[in-house]
């Protein structure tokens, strides 16, 4: 079943007309793009910055509309359709940010943020949101002394397992995770990469992953889309990219990272792997 369908997407900057925008370079960010996600699929996304990996986010989320072509959930196309009409579509789809401590209210509790999409969605009685707040803490390995504490009050593991929290709040089917644990040490990076893939089996959850990491790739993703000036310019089983790249980008981009499982480097690279320079988080 496809869950996410994106058809020609298009997304150009610095278009519309204005005395501000009138001798600004426009910037084609996203550029005839199409991909789909099958529902319990986990989607990888690389490429280089700027490439158009967030603003193709966006897009998918309903944040932003596109210059042309279509987004579809579950064959419903929602490309047209209004913030409020949106609604219901949100409740399926979040987001994990690289930063979740610049995502959250500074004045809020851990549990006034993770209740927030809870009231939003009409969940009125605090009794009950303060349940599902303490049954979603536990599911991201949060423990009930850390309802009450506020955002600067924890450590950078923790903002990003209350920004995980914030996420799966309403239950939803896909979340769009957006680099989270770009900021995060070896150790606890692959902590959250179980938490998540947890996660993705108890709640039945569909991931799209950006990454510019291709240990996470190799090790969490169904599949892997490559994006280059807007594109996708391959697309692959996660295991196999690595194996066998056919785009020159991808190769190059294997060749600049400088975490790879040492026996593919080998084999793809022909160099003698160096222990030393290597961070896999296997
Ligand atoms: N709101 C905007 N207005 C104008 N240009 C934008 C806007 N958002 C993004 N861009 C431009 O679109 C291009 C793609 O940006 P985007 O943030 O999507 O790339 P990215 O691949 O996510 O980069 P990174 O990995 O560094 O986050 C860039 O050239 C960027 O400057």
């Amino acid at each position: 079943m496809k869950l996410l369908k994106a058809v020609s997407l298009n997304k150009k900057y610095g278009m519309e007309r204005g005395w501000f925008t009138r001798n600004a370079r426009s910037v084609h960010a996203v550029n005839n793009l199409s991909l789909s996600l099958e529902s319990g699929e986990t989607l990888g996304l690389v490429g280089e910055s700027g490439c158009g990996k967030s603003t193709l986010a966006r897009l998918l989320l309903g944040l932003e509309k596109p210059s042309s072509g279509r987004v579809m959930y579950r064959n419903e196309d929602y490309t047209d359709w209004t913030f409020s009409e949106m609604r219901m579509i949100r409740r399926k789809m979040q987001m994990v940010f690289q930063n979740s401590l610049a995502s959250f209210n500074p004045l809020f509790t851990v549990e006034q943020i993770i209740g927030e999409p809870l009231r939003n969605y009409g969940e009125r009685k605090a009794g009950a949101r303060r349940a599902t707040v303490a049954d979603t803490l536990e599911l991201v390995g949060l423990e009930r002394r850390h309802i009450h504490r506020y955002p600067h009050e924890l450590s950078g593991g923790q903002q990003q397992r209350v920004g995980i929290a914030r996420a799966i709040a309403l239950r939803p089917e896909l979340i769009i995770c957006d680099e989270p644990f770009s900021s995060l040490d070896v150790t606890l990076r692959k902590q959250m990469m179980d938490l998540l893939q947890e996660l993705k089996h108890e709640l039945g959850l569909s991931y799209v992953f950006i990454t510019h990491d291709l240990s996470v790739v190799n090790r969490f993703c169904d599949s892997v889309a490559v994006m280059c000036q807007g594109e996708i310019v391959e697309k692959q089983s996660g295991a196999t990219m690595l194996q066998q790249a056919d785009h020159p980008y991808t190769k190059t981009l294997l060749s600049s990272v400088p975490v790879q499982d040492p026996r593919l480097r080998k084999k793809r690279l022909g160099e003698e792997w160096q222990p030393s320079h290597s961070y896999d988080v296997k």
